[in-house]
């Protein structure tokens, strides 16, 4: 990315009048905050970058600050995550495919009707702010184009423009949903078969799955209770877990808060912790003194199961494949009876013989994307297949390890049954496992179907849509 975007020379333009002798005109700067946006979009499409991971840093280098600050952020995490939606609209006003579109000048169309649409930005600054950037980033050859679209767009607003271009409720309401929540329609598709509902179910799960997601901290068992860290962070206790406390909108960047950098609490998300407490609550006949996190990393349940195993005196063994995320594990873990090993979880070598085993399974993270904008758009189909046949691999690795009577917790943050339900139940019938109710794992919570396993649903619980399943070794 380019730091000093507004320094760069005009292109040189053909059929253009010699330049005075003054010197050629400068095309317009485009703003800090839209620049901003624009490097980010074009890292996301480039390099396979995170948003919200090169963001901060970026703001931070060109020291954007302020209003500056929250308008970069607003146009990138909203352009990114509408970025399907927007499309549609886009290729409806450019009646040609969008694959013929330059593709930076796709960014900064997208980022031009995100404002039109989602936000108050006046006509104008939209239009010409959108202009000036396609100006800078592909050529005044591009600017005609992007001008007329942008025009169109600003015809009509977006209600107006959904009812144009999303397909008909009744006739294809996967689609439909899937187009107005601005979800690739495999995603809406695999939502729809774990709900075992494609009307009004879907429609809420979709919307919730589509809102900001409200920022939720643990506080460590033992440290600092729920009611402590709400008084000190002004939030809320959360409603299920007795550790988890759900932070008002807006409350500032949680690594700010005190708790948070004493390491007395931790940014974690209360259906990861609903899911790491009941690993440690399946009753168990006889030894309870040996766990194992088999996919620790970065180490938020380690560190809850951590904290828990200290005060019932077990320990915890946890396992990590990639060494930079096994560090985060360590950094999370430090001071708790937790024991890092860096191994593939299929072959970690360890003894066995656990009691309680939890493994929290890489997966395609569609329970999360609330909390990664671009991420609906970047997952494919073809990566849930890879996942299952690893999901399935380390579920056999870790019930190998689980001694006779000891219990095995199967985690994904994700509702897609092939990965949910579909692989757990396939392993545990090939190994001839006991399959628990995990409902009884979750006391108080509302909405949990008809088990045994437990999917938790933004649209129902608040949390991100994590899937607990629980085995026992006979
Ligand atoms: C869903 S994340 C675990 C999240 C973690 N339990 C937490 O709460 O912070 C899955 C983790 O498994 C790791 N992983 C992937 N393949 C693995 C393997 N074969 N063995 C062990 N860990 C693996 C990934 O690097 C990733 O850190």
């Amino acid at each position: 990315m380019n730091d000093n975007r507004e320094r760069r020379p005009s292109r040189p333009q053909r059929g253009r009048p010699a330049p005075r002798k003054e010197g050629p005109r400068r095309p317009p700067e485009v703003d800090p905050a839209r620049q901003a946006a624009y490097d980010v979009l074009a890292a996301v499409r480039t390099k396979d970058a995170y948003a919200n991971l090169v963001l901060p840093d970026l703001l931070r280098e060109r020291r954007i600050t302020g209003r500056d600050a929250a308008l970069a952020t607003e146009l990138t995490y909203g352009t990114a995550r509408a970025q399907g939606l927007l499309d549609a609209i886009i290729e409806s006003c450019a009646e040609r495919p969008l694959a013929k579109t330059d593709p930076a000048v796709l960014d900064a169309l997208r980022l031009g009707v995100y404002q039109l649409l989602r936000t108050r930005i006046p006509e104008h600054a939209a239009v010409t702010s959108t202009v000036d950037l396609v100006r800078a980033e592909a050529g005044s050859w591009a600017t005609g184009f992007a001008n007329a679209i942008l025009r169109k767009v600003s015809e009509k607003d977006e209600s107006t423009w959904l009812d144009e271009v999303a397909p008909d409720e009744v006739a294809d309401p996967i689609g439909a949903y899937a187009l107005r929540t601005a979800h690739p329609r495999w995603i809406a598709r695999s939502f729809a078969e774990a709900l075992g509902d494609k009307g009004a179910g879907l429609k809420a799960a979709l919307e919730a799955d589509d809102a900001r997601p409200e920022v939720h901290l643990v506080g460590r068992p033992g440290e600092i209770s729920a009611d402590e860290l709400a008084a000190i962070t002004g939030g809320d206790p959360a409603p299920y877990s007795p550790y988890g406390v759900r932070l008002p909108a807006g409350a500032g960047d949680p690594a700010d808060v005190e708790p948070v950098r004493e390491r007395l609490a931790a940014v974690q998300d209360e259906g990861s912790q609903l899911c790491a407490i009941a690993a440690t609550k399946v009753p168990l006949e006889g030894s309870d003194e040996r766990w194992l996190d088999l996919c620790a990393g970065p180490g938020g349940k380690a560190a809850l199961l951590g904290a828990l195993a200290a005060m019932s005196g077990a320990t915890v063994d946890a396992v990590e494949k990639a060494p930079h995320r096994a560090k985060l594990v360590e950094k999370a873990t430090s001071g708790l009876p937790v024991t890092v090993h860096v191994a593939d979880g299929r072959e970690s070598g360890l003894e066995p013989g656990y009691d309680r085993i939890l493994v929290d399974a890489p997966c395609s993270g569609l329970g999360a994307l609330r909390r990664r904008p671009e991420a609906r758009w970047r997952r494919q189909p073809s990566d849930v297949a890879d996942l299952t046949k690893l999901q399935g691999e380390l579920l056999t690795a870790a019930y190998d390890l689980l001694r006779p009577g000891g219990a095995l917790t199967y985690v994904v943050c994700s509702p897609h049954l092939a990965e949910t339900e579909g692989v757990f139940a396939e392993t545990a019938r090939r190994l001839k496992a006991e399959i628990l109710d995990s409902r009884e794992l979750f006391p108080g919570v509302p909405e949990l179907g008809d088990g045994p396993y437990v999917q938790l649903w933004p649209h129902r619980h608040g949390t991100d849509a994590m899937f607990c399943a629980v085995l026992r070794k006979p």
